[in-house]
């Protein structure tokens, strides 16, 4: 059975004049990961500060675990909006320990646990100001996740890090989900990872939220056809025409594009090779997040 994590519903926000938030509502089930998508200044940063009651809601509901945001339901949140929640003067450890008193966490091994398993093992003794800004990224996750959130709230957490960097925090998301069933609520700009990560996708665009797929949906969608590579092109286009039901694009001298995946690919093959066509390849066209996100928001640019 489903059960919802975060309801947002029918929120908005407006800094004087401006509308940040504009009517958004989503949900976010446990075991989600959600990917919020959208340019600079779509709103992003403005909701999840909404969320965590960093910024007051006046317009709206949002629930927790199935009550109105209160400060009982947030201690079950872990977040990393903006800045990492770090104290420069104090060193990693002191300022996990900061934590776990404020936090009443009284199991002195799990900073250390938490510590390693984000990689700044190394760094324990070294003061928060003199941490790199993915050293500083990692900080910011451990202070959150110390206290075992159900729900974590991540703005844009992989800006900063390493190549390297990126893969390891995505197998430490994966493995919090995982092994611990924390539900995330992510942004990020750099979309392959977000893609990677994600198991829902919402965009925005201007404060409202016109999109929500997916990640099943977004690779069906995404997954938009065949490419038939062969050395004649004028043959085979015929052939498919006749013998096929399938809309198809001829795109250059040697390849067409079928519009659907559902073609009987076999079937086709046999077809062109019985009619003289050599078949050099059949390769299925998909296309990425970011394909799907350019395309999503170039319309509403263009609207
Ligand atoms: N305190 C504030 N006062 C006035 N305007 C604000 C305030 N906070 C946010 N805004 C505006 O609200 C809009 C949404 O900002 P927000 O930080 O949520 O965007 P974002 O999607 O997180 O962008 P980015 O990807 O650049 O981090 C922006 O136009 C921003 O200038």
């Amino acid at each position: 059975m489903t059960k919802t994590i975060l309801s947002v519903d029918n929120v908005s926000k407006s800094f004087g004049r401006y509308k940040a938030i504009d009517n958004l509502s989503f949900t976010l089930q446990k075991g989600d990961i959600y990917g919020l998508i959208g340019a600079n200044g779509a709103g992003k940063t403005t909701i999840m500060r909404l969320i965590t009651q960093l910024s007051p809601l006046k317009v709206g509901q949002i629930e927790l675990f199935g009550q109105k945001i209160n400060q009982q339901a947030l201690k079950h949140v872990g977040a990393v909006i903006e800045t990492p929640a770090a104290f420069d003067k104090l060193t990693v450890q002191e300022n996990l320990k900061l934590v776990a008193i404020q936090r009443g966490i009284n199991d002195s091994t799990k900073i250390m646990k938490i510590v390693q398993f984000v990689g700044l093992t190394k760094k324990l003794h070294t003061k928060a100001r003199n941490l790199s800004l993915g050293q500083r990224q990692r900080l910011g996750l451990a202070i959150a996740i110390l206290p075992e959130p159900d729900l974590l709230i991540l703005d844009e957490p992989i800006n900063g890090l390493d190549p390297s960097g990126i893969i390891e925090f995505r197998k430490l998301l994966e493995k919090l989900n995982q092994e611990k069933q924390v539900t995330i609520l992510i942004s990020s700009h750099i979309l392959t990872e977000l893609y990677q990560v994600s198991t829902r996708f919402g965009f925005i665009y201007n404060g409202q939220l016109v999109k929500k797929i997916t990640r099943e949906d977004l690779d069906k969608v995404n997954q938009s056809g065949l490419i038939v590579t062969v050395d004649n092109v004028s043959k085979a286009s015929q052939l498919i025409d006749e013998k096929f039901s399938e809309k198809f694009t001829v795109i250059d001298d040697k390849n067409i594009l079928i519009h659907s995946l559902a073609i009987d690919i076999p079937k086709l093959n046999q077809v062109l090779v019985e009619n003289g066509v050599a078949v050099i390849g059949l390769t299925k066209e998909e296309k990425s997040l970011e394909d799907y996100y350019t395309k999503l928001i170039g319309g509403f640019k263009n609207a």
